[in-house]
């Protein structure tokens, strides 16, 4: 038996050679991270318990597993307080043979049923526990670290649910002032369901520690599949552009622009299609109207990085400029204004960049339409969605999005 805090300690002694734990060495430009915005907002009074809202959306999937996919557990303990102790299991994903196959193979072009796999699905489950704690989960083996949070596969008890959990030390977020951005990151994501964009499921807390319940991603960080691949193909990065595309309307829609898009912030399902993470910059703005300065340099738009910008309000279209610096990447294999941080923002000023050669006419056409000095003149999503590159590359995967949507919809009421 081993509790989560021995599966901590464990997390901090992994070898740094070890692919499975530990991110690639980042660029220069991934550890470019702002810093967070300081706070004083208690984290002793986040809901342990689920919203309405929380309890509709719990339909929603978390990848149900057959009976005897979980390791061999005999009837499982019953639920019991919060700082349980909890028992650490080798969880065997259904499919994981299947997907392990499939990873290896991954970079090179799909057969027609693999290209209609990348586009979102649906999968219609049973509902969890309206109230959560750590008893309900067992937990499986670690999936990544981040500043502040640690990330485990989990399997819900009693629906076998199959998901990850995230735990984050409240000494640590209140050291790091970043208490008022994680409270954000819940409260919006909690909101969202979106085939592209990951899920959270819920939320419970003990006396030190949050815990996140968030759909599984499969295959890990896109970040790492780039650094892999070097850059993508025009295909896989036009699949991965317009269901960028459609998570962003989506997230526009609900009047919150994410503000932070760059790889590192995309995990990949089990399918291969993308999921928007990370919401710890996102913001929800009726209004539409920003004027604070976030995110990753490199992703940032012109409108941003303006020196006295107090008076540079911005808008979701923040969210374009970050969508053409992600698709340049994709092809190209760097940032378009990669540089010094001097260099870097005097060249996002200037709308500076070569695209190579390499890059087709169709695709560089879409980045020069997104990356337009002028936000009101971007390419509008809607239009992303429908540019020939899109289609050329995507006719497949957005007829099994529609497919995909038309059952959200349908899960969410009609609505
Ligand atoms: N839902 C998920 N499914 C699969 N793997 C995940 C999931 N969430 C996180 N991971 C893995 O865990 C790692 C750490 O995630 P976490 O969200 O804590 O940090 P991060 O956002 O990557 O980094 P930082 O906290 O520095 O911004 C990720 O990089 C990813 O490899």
């Amino acid at each position: 038996m081993a509790d989560i805090q021995a599966l901590e300690q464990r997390f901090e002694s992994i070898s740094v050679q070890d692919e499975n734990y530990n991110n690639p060495a980042p660029t220069a430009q991934h550890k470019a991270k702002q810093g967070a915005p300081s706070t004083t907002i208690s984290l002793s009074n986040l809901s342990a318990t689920t919203t309405s809202a929380q309890q509709s959306r719990l339909k929603l999937p978390l990848q149900k597993l057959p009976p005897n996919a979980a390791a061999g557990k005999a009837a499982p303990p019953p639920p019991t307080s919060s700082n349980t102790t909890t028992t650490v299991t080798k969880i065997t994903l259904p499919s994981q043979a299947a997907q392990q196959q499939r990873s290896s193979t991954a970079d090179s072009r799909p057969s027609e049923t693999d290209t209609l796999t990348l586009a979102p699905r649906i999968i219609p489950q049973p509902q969890l526990p309206k109230q959560f704690h750590l008893g309900l989960f067992e937990i499986g083996k670690p999936l990544g670290k981040g500043k502040f949070g640690r990330v485990y596969l989990a399997r819900e008890r009693s629906n076998n649910f199959i998901c990850a959990l995230k735990v984050l030390h409240k000494s640590e977020l209140t050291q790091g002032k970043v208490e008022k951005q994680v409270r954000r990151e819940i409260e919006i994501q909690s909101n969202l369901a979106h085939p592209n964009i990951l899920r959270l499921y819920g939320h419970f807390h003990d006396t030190k520690r949050i815990f996140l319940i968030l759909e599984f991603a499969g295959r890990g960080e896109l970040y790492k599949h780039l650094r892999k691949a070097g850059k993508f193909p025009e295909w896989q990065a036009a699949q991965y552009v317009a269901q960028m595309a459609s998570a962003l309307r989506y997230l526009h829609g609900k009047h919150v622009m994410h503000r932070d898009i760059k790889p590192e912030n995309i995990l990949v399902g089990i399918h291969g299609e993308i999921k928007i993470s990370d919401f710890g910059w996102s913001v929800h703005a009726p209004n539409n109207r920003r004027n604070t300065m976030c995110g990753t340099l490199d992703y940032l738009p012109p409108e941003m990085i303006k020196p006295g910008r107090e008076e540079n309000w911005y808008s979701e279209k923040v969210d374009l400029w970050s969508l053409g610096v992600l698709t340049y990447e994709f092809l190209v294999g760097e940032a378009p204004f990669e540089d010094t941080p001097v260099m870097t923002q005097r060249r996002i000023a200037r709308g500076e960049m070569t695209i190579p050669a390499f890059v087709s006419a169709e695709a560089r056409d879409l980045i020069r339409r997104l990356l337009v000095l002028d936000p009101e003149r971007r390419i509008p999503l809607e239009e992303v969605e429908v540019h020939p590159w899109i289609v050329k590359h995507c006719v497949k995967g957005e007829r099994a999005y529609q497919r995909a949507s038309g059952e959200l919809k349908k899960e969410r009421g009609g609505v």
